[in-house]
């Protein structure tokens, strides 16, 4: 069977080299535009990959104000099988160095409004969300991480803020006696809205600072993340293509028909406007 890699880039990661037949695909959905056109190609190994970089080309659009829904709506309807999140993140462990990677298998959801579901209006829906990231698509993803030469934690906490500030150092100080591995301001509502759209999802988690916990080391700036980015993302490249050739069956992933048996609105309740605005989901 052949899968599709769909791909969200993060800070730093705006366009993926080394694709053939490349096209562009400007998708709309019901919940508005994606944050730019996917761009479509194939890599030496014939997998195909959908990219779509969530702030968008030449970052334009912040953490609160990206709209998930439709990035997660248009990778599902371009025909993406598996989604794989790339993010810059704080460090929350003095082990977790900058420069390192991280496949969280946790979420923290600290955002505060973000639209995070595409059950509503007139349609009640619950996803198991327990484990949130798909575990047969984190392993690979691990493994790849470390094939492509970076020093790679597996599992760990992320902690998604509001943003788009960066923390307090009050809060920071907080959120490492919750234990939390990593920081970031975009996880969330993302892996949630993956799991509704029974996508196989799994973060590959680029450090890039500690925040502002650690007395050794200056306060997080956006100057001190580009620093560290650029090697991180040629890292986190490297280990997408790494990662294609071995993609799981997304059948047996957790992800999978995850919605079906979610949504507690009865089949002759649901309105013919409801029905159409989820047919890109439930009519698959
Ligand atoms: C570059 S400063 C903080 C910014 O970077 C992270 O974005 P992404 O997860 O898309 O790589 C973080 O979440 C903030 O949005
Ligand atoms: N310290 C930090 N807090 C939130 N988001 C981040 N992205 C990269 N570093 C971060």
């Amino acid at each position: 069977m052949s899968y599709t890699l769909g791909v969200l880039g993060g800070s730093g990661l705006y366009e993926m080299e080394g694709l053939g037949g490349v096209t562009e695909i400007a998708v709309d959905t019901p919940y508005g535009k994606p944050s730019d056109v996917l761009v479509k190609g194939t890599l030496a190994n014939g997998t195909t990959l959908l990219f779509l970089p969530r702030h968008g080309r030449g970052h334009r659009i912040p953490p609160h104000q990206i709209n998930y829904r439709a990035n997660l709506c248009a990778l599902k309807k371009a025909g993406a099988t598996h989604v794989v999140s790339i993010s810059a993140v704080g460090s929350m462990k003095e082990e977790i160095e900058p420069g390192h990677l991280v496949v969280p298998d946790q979420f923290i959801d600290l955002t505060k409004r973000r639209i995070s579901t595409f059950f509503e209006d007139g349609v009640a829906g619950h996803v198991p969300f327990a484990d949130p990231v798909c575990s047969l698509l984190a392993e690979p993803l691990l493994a790849a991480a470390g094939r492509a030469g970076a020093r790679v934690h597996q599992g760990g906490t992320y902690v998604c803020m509001e943003g788009p500030q960066f923390s307090t150092r009050a809060e920071s100080r907080l959120y490492r006696t919750w234990g939390v591995s990593v920081i970031g301001m975009t996880a969330m509502p993302e892996a949630k809205l993956a799991r509704e759209a029974e996508l196989p999802y799994a973060t590959l988690a680029l450090a890039t600072d500690y925040d502002c916990w650690h007395e050794g080391h200056d306060d997080v700036t956006v100057e001190a993340i580009i620093a560290t980015m650029k090697n991180n993302v040629a890292l986190a490249k490297k280990a997408l293509v790494e990662l294609s050739s071995t993609l799981p069956d997304p059948t047996k992933s957790i992800a999978y028909r995850a919605s079906r048996g979610a949504i507690m609105t009865a089949s002759s309740a649901l309105s013919d406007e409801a029905r159409a605005r989820l047919g890109w989901l439930l009519e698959g």
